[in-house]
């Protein structure tokens, strides 16, 4: 294995340097920028250009062929929603190495799924889990220890060890927001087996900071540089990243939706699947898969009851 002081230009000191701001493996720092790392390693843009292509070669980034692709590909893992006909709208449950998103009114269900997944990621692989632990990246006060124990015992797991395998990062403001995405890293790098990444709700501090026109092209480049980083842990850990988005009304539709998902052109372009909940009838769900790279658009219906997501 190569380690950082292998790497040409990196001293005892740079690679301190490397580790504190947690670039500690090579597949990190391979998929890094140099701007990013040189500001967040405090080195020189110089040096981790260097640092970068070294570790790429460490890691064999270069051409791969469509078979490493396929190779790569069947390493993704599916975590169960809980319902079958939702797992079904999307080929067995949300994808790792992908960017999942659900957008839809208040109510729409978009917490609740967020707690289901939150505890089913933790299932055997055969019971629709991947035996992992999530990281519950809560912006709005909304994550639920007590949902968690319902659905825990639904399922019949062992509540306090569901509880514990769920690591809940308050995020304050957006800023902060996107600093917790490195402490996601280093919490992988720590050996945690995070296999699910949850943000609930990823716009509403930026929605709330980044007022008028004059500051959306701020806003919208910060949201692309989170959610860049946001699927770099997608595809260097094989986690799967799932986002819940608010709505906005849109008065001038005369055909189609009333309302559209916020966020603009940055996250319809980096979500891999998008989800639209819509309240139904008589408390039941509907969820429409709106976009996919593969897979045929479609809708189910679903239910939010104390024992989590059911058909
Ligand atoms: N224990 C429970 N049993 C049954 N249904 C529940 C339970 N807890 C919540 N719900 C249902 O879930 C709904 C809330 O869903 P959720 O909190 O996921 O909405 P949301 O889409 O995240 O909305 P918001 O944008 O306001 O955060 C409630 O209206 C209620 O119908």
């Amino acid at each position: 294995m190569v380690e950082l002081e292998d790497l040409p230009s990196v001293g005892e000191k740079t690679a301190e340097k490397l580790r504190d701001a947690g670039f500690a493996d090579m597949m990190r720092l391979a998929t890094a920028t140099p701007k990013e790392l040189s500001v967040k390693a405090e080195i020189g843009e110089g040096v981790a250009e260097k640092v970068i292509e070294a570790a790429r070669k460490a890691e064999n980034i270069d051409f791969e062929t469509a078979y490493d692709v396929l190779e790569r590909r069947k390493e993704v893992g599916h975590i169960s929603v809980g319902s079958k006909g939702f797992n079904d709208l999307i080929a067995g449950g949300i994808e790792t190495q992908a960017i999942t998103e659900v957008f839809g009114e208040f109510g729409s269900g978009k917490s609740q799924i967020s707690h289901e997944l939150a505890v089913t990621v933790q299932l055997p692989v055969e019971q629709g889990g991947l035996d992992g632990e999530c990281v519950f990246v809560d912006t709005e006060n909304t994550f639920r220890p007590e949902r968690i124990e319902q659905i825990a015992n639904a399922f019949e797991l062992p509540v306090d060890e569901v509880l514990q395998k769920i690591h809940v990062a308050r995020a304050f403001n957006s800023a902060h927001q996107i600093l917790m995405v490195d402490k996601i890293n280093e919490l992988i790098q720590s050996g945690t087996n995070v296999r699910l990444v949850i943000v609930d709700s990823l716009m509403a501090h930026f929605r709330a900071e980044y007022v008028g026109r004059e500051s959306l092209a701020v806003r919208q480049q910060k949201l692309n540089q989170h959610l860049h980083s946001l699927q770099q842990i997608a595809n260097t850990y094989n986690v799967a990243v799932f986002l819940t988005n608010q709505v906005q009304a849109k008065p001038d539709s005369f055909f189609g939706s009333p309302t559209k998902a916020i966020g603009g052109h940055v996250l319809g372009h980096a979500s891999t699947y998008r989800i639209w909940l819509k309240k139904g009838l008589a408390g039941k769900r509907i969820a429409r898969l709106v976009d996919s790279p593969h897979l045929p658009e479609g809708e189910c219906v679903f239910k939010i009851t104390s024992e989590g997501i059911v058909d």
